[in-house]
């Protein structure tokens, strides 16, 4: 049975102009964003680089709705105060980032944001099973993370497998990779209901011209809302 919670779509900024992030966050959240998703990576944990923590404290003047930081970096918690100084609403964390997620989690509630745990699609997710009364968001990869624009790998039975396990507790589920209006049936169906999305929200438009960025949003939220 899937979730009765409002879906949220989160589009990664990884697929926005790097030249305008200011005026593409306000662009997409215009057209109807909830989250804004910051996909920060070292290239050790996950083989590629993007932002740290300077980068959100100069984009978190333009965010009005939720700035959704997923650390793939290894180690975390040298690090978590910062994003959370930098203004992170969330701050997602791996659980095969190291030895020590509860750590991590508390670490991250300690300061203030409220803490995600994700994991990678060859994950299980029993790995998550002692910690959700730590984690305000379970986010599922249907990536390997690293990159924009990969194709969607089914993650729908530990959806629902994570879904049951949350039972009452107020726990997002958060998609992670390939989401579009194609593939957001499946994890909506499933008891998701947070959805991430970079190319499936920024193809077709431009902070110039963001009607795009409304449709893609339309789209998607569409598709997920008609499978529940
Ligand atoms: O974390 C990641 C990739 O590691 C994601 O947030 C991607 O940025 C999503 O991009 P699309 O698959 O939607 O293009």
């Amino acid at each position: 049975m899937s979730s009765a919670r409002p879906i949220k779509i989160a589009p990664s900024i990884l697929a926005a102009d790097f030249a305008d992030f200011g005026r593409e966050i306000e662009a997409v959240e215009a057209q109807g964003a909830d989250w804004i998703h910051v996909d920060v990576m070292d290239g050790h944990f996950v083989p590629n680089l993007t932002f740290g923590p300077a980068m959100c404290k100069a984009i978190r003047p333009h965010i009005k709705t939720v700035m959704d930081v997923h650390l793939m970096i290894a180690p975390v918690d040298p690090y978590i105060d910062a994003f959370a100084e930098a203004g992170a609403d969330i701050i997602t964390a791996h659980v095969e980032a190291g030895p020590h997620i509860h750590r991590t989690l508390q670490a991250i509630r300690a300061s203030g944001a409220k803490a995600g745990v994700a994991l990678n699609p060859a994950t299980p997710a029993e790995a998550v099973e002692h910690l959700l009364d730590l984690a305000d968001l379970v986010c599922v990869m249907t990536v390997n993370p690293g990159f924009g624009g990969q194709s969607f790998i089914d993650m729908t039975g530990k959806i629902r497998k994570l879904r049951s396990m949350i039972g009452d507790r107020d726990i997002s589920i958060e998609i992670d990779g390939g989401v579009d209006p194609k593939t957001a049936p499946l994890v909506a169906a499933a008891g998701a209901d947070v959805l991430v999305a970079g190319s499936a929200v920024f193809r077709g438009g431009s902070s110039a011209q963001p009607a795009a960025y409304g449709t893609n949003i339309t789209a998607i939220r569409a598709a997920a809302e008609a499978a529940r």
